[in-house]
């Protein structure tokens, strides 16, 4: 600990120079700019200056002066070690960075330098949104990306994405053209992107478009694309991953991504797997406006639960989870490896039993893949070690179970394989040696089993009957001096040391025993002293406890080092176990969601018989009602228009089509009876008329910045879906917006489209579009209420039903009458028949308030009465009342 920690205030008078602390502070400091220092002071990280400004207001503790520095306070603040992790996770949650400079040296040894000195400090490690690695700092369904963008003006790829997940090791590259690149920065959704000043300059505005991600601007150098080549041979073996099979671009991105992650781990290993090379056109392509209104991974709010994820998201495992995660943010655009996951899933929906209980066995498999990261940084502790035996064994479990059954999918077999071949031995070597419920770290001992070493058993034992020596020593001591109340007791300043009450310590003074008894310390009610044999029996526990300490570390290490000996199996393991918990829990999903086995091909198809929407599905149905099914027939570049009342359900109908596309191709049975698909290369889906006011574009201008993308980008395999686009701006302007969309959706891009509108106008297309069709949503009146029957139906809605869902809404019934009025004026006049004009209405005079309804209020009083819910006493209250209420009405 250092010893003068707060001497910065000690030593700095106002008009002193710079203090040895001081100087040592201001230059970590300066070797890390854009990162909050934590400076380890003693039991705190201090943060000193505009640190602790920034620090105090977000984690809303108490900001202190402390000291002078250039004849100015120093304002400073701090967090406990012990409570540091979580302040850590807040600022990082806000975006922050955070440097945790340690002390790196024994404070004795700066005191051998002089009473003076510093104790020397470091950064040991720089905490940023993109690198952590700890798992209470850590969503553990979520993944954690770390992405670097590199930019080239001239050759092989405009930009180039590596991206990595520091906590399970998962790393990617790929080469991305500029227009895609926001598609792909969508779909990875760093937490922190690391960029050049001029590539996040030549980003523009976009870059805001990337909402919660941390934007990091780093020098240029870090993404130099030779220095990259030596950077990647310096991390994986040349036999893994060969630098010159990337482009320069890709190059360039990945070793900047290696060597910031270096840097923020100060000098331990980079333990990244080798990368996968993507290739953006073997995904499907949605945008970040398509994800958002899908509600994909989160629903705009920013939730999983309600979400498309959180909707179908059965794994039992976080690691399933997060592979499930990246495989719905990225559905696949090829038909082969499409139907080779769903025929894995259709084999688990077939065998349910065995299903179930491969879910069962999952359950009992840990995440190791984070445990194994942490062991590979040195961060790790006996509970990563445990957890790798565990899942381990879980492995070799599941193996077996998969070998039971027959004509496995290949998938499925080379899964069972793959876990067949887990590190049996490895796992029996850990459980040998690990107690069952070990500590986090391993710094404190006890967590090797008894019996497993010998010469750790004999120091435990030593120091065991060494405290039998000691109750036996309290005896002999309490008989020798006839103090029955003297006691043998323990504290971390003392040690160990005898305890008599304060009244009888004096005793212990005289000379009879002054030459045993050593006086320690005087308290109110007790005086404690020590004796030379049981100053001698504390050296001997200490002794037993330091060396029984040293051979568990030693243990320890030798476990690490056998299981990063194993990491590649280990990954491997990790990656079966995660890939059959996706399957298994899609197949379950499939049985007890009733979904389907969907077609996927070549073909321009898109024919679902009764879809439904998963999520609204579920709302719908925990409230009792039942989902209304759907058809939808868009093969061969269909475009449907769908009219319909308000509320009727036309939304929900839309994006029900684009979810199961996604879900179809992501390798998921699908929410419908039938569902043939030719396989969609990218999903756009719109909803007319939001704004973006921290973008500086308004609700219009959104509207139709999304529209020119998708006519700029949709190809003939493209899935559109337009809800209600052109209703932002003035009625004939939006309508004549709209109809040319269409137009040119079915004339030039051909693609397979949904598009809702509430211009009924638009219905006409029909007669001149050979492929566009009317639907409708169908509603059904009675006594004047609209009842809403979520039925699609062929033709077109002759009106909206506006006014019928305001007054579900609540609108007042003047508001309301007025509005019907309203309405038939117009609806008369744009039928042409005798000319009510606009003008004629006498537009800002209200209508008188009907008057209201007549109600005797000793009828209204009868009818709210429930006598059964009546005490005699109540009963009695309200004989009074209602005779009152007679009085009132006879008087009026
Ligand atoms: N197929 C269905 N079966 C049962 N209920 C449905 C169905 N479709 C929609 N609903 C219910 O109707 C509500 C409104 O649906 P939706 O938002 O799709 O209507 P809409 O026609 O798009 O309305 P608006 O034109 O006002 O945007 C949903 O929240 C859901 O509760």
């Amino acid at each position: 600990m250092d010893q003068a920690p707060f001497d910065i205030a000690q030593t700095a008078p106002a008009s002193a120079a710079v203090t040895p602390m001081m100087a040592q502070f201001l230059e970590i400091k300066a070797i890390n700019p854009g990162y909050l220092l934590f400076y380890r002071m003693g039991d705190f990280y201090e943060m000193f200056f505009e640190d602790a400004e920034i620090a105090a207001a977000a984690l809303g503790i108490v900001l202190t002066r402390r000291g002078k520095h250039l004849g100015e306070d120093i304002p400073m603040c701090g967090v406990p070690i012990h409570a540091a992790q979580d302040y850590l996770r807040k600022l990082i949650g806000l975006g922050h960075k955070v440097a945790i400079c340690e002390q790196v040296e024994d404070p004795a040894e700066a005191r051998k330098r002089g009473s003076k000195s510093v104790v020397k400090r470091d950064v040991v490690r720089l905490v940023t949104p993109g690198t952590l690695t700890e798992d209470d700092l850590l969503p553990p369904r979520e993944a954690n990306y770390l992405a670097a963008l590199s930019m080239l003006r001239h050759g092989e790829a405009d930009f180039a994405l590596a991206w990595a997940d520091v906590s399970t090791g998962e790393t990617a590259v790929a080469d991305v053209p500029a227009e895609a690149l926001m598609d792909e920065l969508a779909r990875i959704a760093p937490a922190e992107l690391i960029l050049a000043p001029a590539t996040a300059e030549a980003l523009g505005t976009l870059g805001q478009a990337l909402g919660r991600v941390v934007l990091s601007k780093v020098e240029p150098d870090l993404f130099e694309s030779r220095k990259a080549a030596e950077r990647i041979g310096a991390v994986f073996p040349l036999a893994e991953v060969d630098p010159t099979a990337f482009s320069r671009a890709g190059r360039a991105a990945l070793g900047a991504l290696l060597a910031y992650v270096g840097e923020s781990q100060k000098g331990a290993p980079v333990a990244l797997r080798a990368p996968a090379a993507e290739r953006v056109a073997a995904h499907m392509a949605i945008d970040l406006a398509t994800r958002n209104s899908l509600e994909l991974l989160t629903t705009q709010r920013g939730e999983v639960r309600g979400s498309l994820l959180g909707e179908i998201d059965c794994c039992v495992t976080p690691p399933g989870s997060r592979l499930l995660a990246r495989r719905l943010a990225a559905p696949l655009a090829q038909p082969d490896p499409v139907n080779a996951r769903l025929d894995m899933v259709e084999a688990l929906v077939e065998e349910s039993r065995l299903c179930t209980q491969l879910r069962e066995g999952l359950k009992a498999a840990p995440d190791l893949t984070r445990g194994l990261t942490r062991l590979a940084l040195d961060r790790g502790g006996p509970r990563d070690l445990l957890s790798i035996a565990r899942a381990v064994g879980a492995a070799g479990a599941l193996a077996e179970r998969l070998a039971g059954a027959d004509a496995l999918p290949p998938g499925l077999a080379a899964i069972a394989r793959t876990l067949g071949d887990a590190p049996a031995g490895l796992a029996e070597a850990l459980s040998a040696a690990l107690d069952d419920s070990p500590p986090l770290s391993a710094r404190d001992g006890g967590f090797v089993r008894a019996g497993f070493d010998a010469a750790l058993d004999r120091e435990r034992a030593l120091g065991t009957e060494t405290r039998g020596v000691i109750a036996a020593l309290q005896a002999r001591l309490g008989e020798e001096t006839g103090l029955k109340s003297l006691k043998i007791r323990h504290n971390n300043v003392l040690g160990y040391f005898l305890e008599v009450p304060a009244a009888q310590g004096a005793r212990l003074l005289e000379p009879e025993h002054r030459d045993i008894f050593i006086h320690r310390q005087s308290l109110a009610n007790a005086m404690r002293f020590t004796t030379p044999e049981l100053a001698e029996l504390e050296g001997a526990i200490a002794r037993a406890g330091q060396a029984a300490l040293e051979i568990e570390a030693a243990i320890f290490s030798r476990l690490v080092a056998e299981t990063l000996a194993q990491t590649d199996r280990l990954r491997a393991t990790a990656d079966a176990l995660a890939e059959l918990d996706v399957t298994a829990a899609l197949a379950h999903l499939a049985g007890t969601r009733n979904f389907c086995r969907p077609e996927i091909d070549d073909s321009l198809a898109f024919a679902i018989e009764g879809g439904r929407h998963p999520v609204v599905e579920a709302m719908v149905s925990a409230a009792g009602q039942p989902f209304v099914a759907n058809d939808c027939d868009l093969s061969d570049a269909g475009l449907w228009l769908v009219t319909g009342p308000n509320m009727g359900g036309k939304s929900t109908f839309l994006r029900q089509n684009a979810l199961i596309a996604i879900l179809a191709q992501t390798g998921s049975f699908v929410p419908a009876q039938r569902a043939h698909i030719g396989v969609v290369d990218r999903v756009f889906s719109r909803v007319g008329a939001s704004d973006d006011i921290a973008g500086g574009r308004s609700t219009f201008m959104v509207e139709m910045v999304e529209t020119a993308a998708i006519l700029n980008r949709a190809t003939q395999r493209s899935l559109v879906i337009l809800d209600e686009i052109g209703r932002g701006t003035a009625t004939f302007d939006g309508l004549s917006i709209a109809w040319a969309t269409v137009e040119s959706l079915h004339d030039e891009t051909r693609c397979r489209g949904l598009f809702a509108t509430h211009f009924h106008e638009m219905t006409a297309l029909a007669k001149t579009l050979a492929r566009v069709s009317n639907h409708t949503m169908t509603v059904r009146e009675w006594e004047g209420e609209v009842v809403f029957l979520h039925e699609v139906a062929a033709g077109a809605a002759d009106r909206s039903y506006g006014i019928a869902v305001a007054k579900l809404a609540g609108l007042p019934e003047t508001v309301l009458s007025r509005a019907r009025h309203v309405l038939a004026a117009l609806e008369q006049r744009s039928s042409g028949t005798p000319a009510i004009v606009l003008d004629d209405l006498p537009l800002f005079a209200h209508a008188a308030p009907p008057p209201k309804p007549d109600v005797n209020p000793i009828d209204d009083m009868l009818d709210r009465i429930r006598p059964d819910e009546l005490t005699p006493r109540a009963a009695i209250d309200l004989v009074y009342e209602l005779k009152t209420l007679r009085d009132a009405a006879r008087r009026s």
